[in-house]
């Protein structure tokens, strides 16, 4: 008995340091492809887009290359534009996902991470964020991955999780877990940390994938309800989920706090050039103006500058501390490919770029910045990424083979 016990214990610290390892190498692979990404998903066209009789396809994206995307703008111009990932209208919710899941396993170890959907309206923000019930989006996707993760590891480490949601409509919060959405602000908390907090926001611990599933359909209720209530639809104003994370490691008793933020964002259309006036014309400068902060943000992050403007949005001011340095992010940027939309898509393709452009400055040397991968093009690099995925997924795989070839 005692030998086998031994034994036992060899095999765990064993795997333990596996864990470590396949931990260290999962960031590694993770920077490599870098810590600001922008994807692009284009929607497919529905039969209800096609109001008007003869509309053509303006946007195609290259089977060859999975970073790059063409929009025809009308008299034989096109526009090509290199992303760090564009998706197909075919592409599936699971494919998108699976772009997404390695920063789902960075929050588990502790780090920050926001992932936004940006559009127009309609253009399928809030399909790629919740999805349908048949075919979940990244919300649901993430966080079962999330409890698997912690099943997983229960062994060596415990976690708590709690959750929040709330909704930014014309820069004033709401908590979409309480049953009045009252209104919420943005405090420096008393603690000493110069941590940022909201005062009074609902922060619900939740077990189980199954609890957190409850609480996402009570959010996307209140949504609408509050929605109604101020005669208003909720394309106009940010959804935030956000989820954070306590890890204890069992052994050492060292801690983590990593934070998921999943947020769809207010439709990015311009209304205020279709002279839009009153109510409607605050709404959507509040929304230009919060938009515009967050590529600024991002923008100031990936060129890595000394001063990023959090304070211009209440949407970036609350991120604060999920989009600082040493953080991830992912934009999905989603765009409608027909030619009624074009110039929408456009705007929202050049936003992207804006944001996409910035780490080495050159469009199609790729946003890996590191030694070694400079010379590839975004297209190599995933393929080199989706390589070594595969093979971190196994735990125990050995470390030579994660070596980029
Ligand atoms: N990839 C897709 N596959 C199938 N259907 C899609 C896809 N993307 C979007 N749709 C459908 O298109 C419609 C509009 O999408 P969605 O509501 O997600 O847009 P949105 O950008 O969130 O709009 P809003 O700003 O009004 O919230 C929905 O009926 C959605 O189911």
């Amino acid at each position: 008995m005692s030998e086998m016990s031994e034994a036992n214990k060899d095999l765990l610290e064993k795997y333990r340091k596996e864990v470590a390892l396949r931990r260290k190498y999962h960031e590694q692979l993770v920077e490599l492809k870098g810590n600001i990404r922008v994807l692009c998903r284009v929607k497919p066209v529905l039969k209800e887009d096609q109001h008007e009789e003869g509309q053509s396809v303006v946007v195609t994206t290259d089977p060859n290359n999975e970073s790059a995307l063409s929009v025809l703008k009308g008299q034989g111009r096109s526009h090509d534009f290199e992303l760090d990932r564009v998706f197909h209208p075919q592409a599936t919710q699971e494919e998108v996902f699976q772009e997404i899941e390695p920063l789902v396993t960075s929050c588990i170890d502790g780090y920050h991470v926001c992932i936004f959907a940006y559009g127009q309206t309609g253009s399928g923000k809030t399909y790629t964020m919740e999805g349908s019930t048949e075919n979940p989006g990244i919300n649901q996707r993430a966080l079962k991955h999330l409890f698997s993760e912690i099943e997983d590891r229960k062994d060596m480490w415990t976690y708590t999780v709690t959750v929040s949601s709330v909704e930014i409509y014309n820069e004033v919060l709401r908590d979409l877990l309480s049953k009045d959405g009252e209104k919420l602000d943005i405090k420096i908390n008393p603690d000493g940390t110069g941590q940022l907090h909201v005062p009074g926001l609902r922060l619900i611990e939740v077990k189980s994938f199954q609890h957190i599933k409850k609480l996402l359909a009570q959010a996307r209720r209140n949504r609408i309800t509050f929605g109604t209530q101020m005669n208003q639809h909720s394309s106009r104003s940010h959804a935030l989920l956000m989820i954070t994370v306590l890890g204890t490691d069992l052994a050492s008793g060292a801690k983590t706090t990593g934070k998921l933020n999943l947020v769809d964002l207010a439709g990015s259309e311009r209304v205020w050039k279709s002279g839009a006036e009153g109510e409607r014309l605050k709404e959507a400068q509040n929304i230009n103006r919060s938009l515009l902060a967050l590529g600024d943000v991002i923008q100031a992050l990936r060129g890595k500058e000394k001063h990023i403007p959090f304070r211009n949005s209440r949407l970036t001011y609350l991120l604060q501390d999920s989009l600082g340095k040493g953080n991830k992010t992912a934009m999905v940027v989603q765009v409608s490919a027909l030619e009624s939309n074009v110039g929408e898509t456009m705007c929202s393709l050049k936003f992207a770029e804006r944001v996409c452009k910035v780490e080495l400055g050159h469009p199609t040397s790729c946003s890996h910045g590191r030694p070694g991968l400079q010379g590839l093009n975004r297209h190599a690099a995933n393929q080199i990424h989706q390589q070594a995925i595969t093979t971190t997924n196994n735990p125990l795989c050995p470390v030579s083979q994660l070596v980029a070839p």
